[in-house]
């Protein structure tokens, strides 16, 4: 399904609500399958949280995750710790080039059983499932923060729990601050300095405990843009979202101050308005070591108000749904934009033009779906299989139109 995104505007002060963080869902569902006392409200919706959900609670063999990587990431670690349990972990054609060695070997390292069942490194694997009781292993922690949150959510519940040990720069750390943190929700003692991560054992919850799930911020991030690309006193109210989150992409609230859009946290909710109209005396220069997701919305944010960038610490991006760098390129260069891309860097020239009808590929990657669509408040664009979206966020579409914009196929 193709859609075509016609040049259109916001309506005044519209509220929507999203859905629960995919990241904090995808974590609890593994917890909650390891600790049953676990309730879980304002669960994600997203097709990833599906495949988690559908894994963790049928009693399928062969498992297809799809496009889900927290699902591959961390089923990898749960399947290789449940005894008498032999799994196949497959997912899409892009999933079985995404690495997964690292984490493969930590728990090799441990006493597990997996095995490569086409290339080496990659998925699909099949896990035969045993009690592991070693302790102590050491991670590469540069290529992907989820193979560490993969460990560190079945760590409790190992005889004698965990102690990692990081090595090189550690990548998306606000990932691994969320694991820990919802393990510190669940009564587990984590300790985290320096390099070394440290879980205490916990074989049981004494008493149910119910975790509300805060919205999605990733998903926010496309609001963000599209208040960015709005004219002053554009309003746009988000449930259900906390000023304390675990989310690092929260960080959006303080980024796109930068583009003139102010965030205020009301019982929540979060509301954005566009306040002031931007004058770059310079471009915007950001390290998103540590919020990925959010790369591709600010880049095309930039590309829509005519503002160079060089973003930087996206050294991940080239592993992700899609080659995300190139990907941008490809595409900001059809619609008119100059841009140099390295295997961790981003930078923009400020745009000149902004090609109407231009076709946005989207490489199977729900983001260059939702990151390009905000153009359309500048220009008409056609999005190319946008259904991609439901990988972290179901209603978008609908969301849109409900805001004003001009959707037809
Ligand atoms: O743990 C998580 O929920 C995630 C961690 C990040 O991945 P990397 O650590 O591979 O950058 C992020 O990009 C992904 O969307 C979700
Ligand atoms: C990178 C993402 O997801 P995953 O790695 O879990 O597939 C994402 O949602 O942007």
């Amino acid at each position: 399904m193709h859609l075509k995104l016609h040049h259109a505007q916001v309506n005044k002060a519209s509220k929507i609500t999203i859905s629960g963080s995919k990241s904090e869902s995808n974590r609890l569902l593994l917890l909650q399958a390891l600790y049953p006392k676990i309730k879980i409200t304002n669960l994600s919706n997203s097709d990833d949280s599906q495949v988690m959900q559908n894994a963790l609670s049928g009693q399928a063999n062969v498992i297809d995750i799809h496009h889900a990587g927290t699902a591959m990431r961390f089923l990898t670690a749960y399947f290789a710790t449940q005894p008498q349990k032999e799994v196949v972990l497959t997912g899409s054609e892009r999933m079985k080039e995404r690495p997964i060695k690292i984490l493969v070997d930590a728990l090799k390292s441990l006493g597990a059983h997996i095995t490569y069942l086409e290339n080496e490194g990659c998925p699909p694997l099949k896990i035969l499932g045993k009690e592991l009781v070693k302790d102590k292993v050491t991670l590469n922690a540069n290529v992907s923060s989820q193979y560490i949150s993969a460990l560190l959510l079945v760590a409790p519940k190992l005889k004698n729990g965990l102690e990692l040990t990081l090595k090189g720069e550690i990548t998306s750390v606000p990932y691994i601050k969320m694991t820990l943190s919802l393990l510190e929700q669940i009564g587990v003692k984590t300790t985290f300095k320096d390099n070394i991560i440290t879980i205490s054992p916990k074989p049981s919850l004494d008493n149910e405990i119910d975790i509300v799930v805060e919205s999605d911020w990733s998903s926010a991030s496309y609001f963000y843009s599209i208040l960015a690309l709005s004219p002053v006193g554009t309003k746009i109210t988000l449930a259900s979202y906390n000023a304390n989150s675990l989310q690092g992409d929260s960080v959006l609230a303080t980024i796109y101050e930068q583009f003139g859009v102010q965030t205020q946290f009301k019982s929540h909710t979060i509301t954005l308005e566009k306040t002031a109209e931007v004058m770059f005396k310079k471009g915007i220069e950001l390290n998103l070591v540590n919020c990925p997701d959010i790369a591709q919305t600010i880049a095309v944010t930039c590309f829509g108000l005519g503002v160079s960038c060089e973003l930087t610490g996206l050294h991940t991006l080239r592993i992700k749904e899609t080659d995300r760098l190139q990907a941008l390129k490809n595409e900001l260069e059809k619609l008119g934009g100059e841009l140099t891309i390295t295997n961790e860097s981003l930078t923009l020239q400020p745009s000149k033009e902004m090609r109407p009808n231009t076709a946005i590929e989207t490489y199977n990657d729900h983001r260059m779906a939702m990151a390009f669509a905000p153009l359309a408040l500048k220009t008409a664009l056609v999005i190319k299989d946008a259904a991609v979206v439901t990988k972290s966020y179901k209603a978008f579409w609908d969301d849109l139109k409900q805001l004003g914009f001009k959707v037809s196929q």
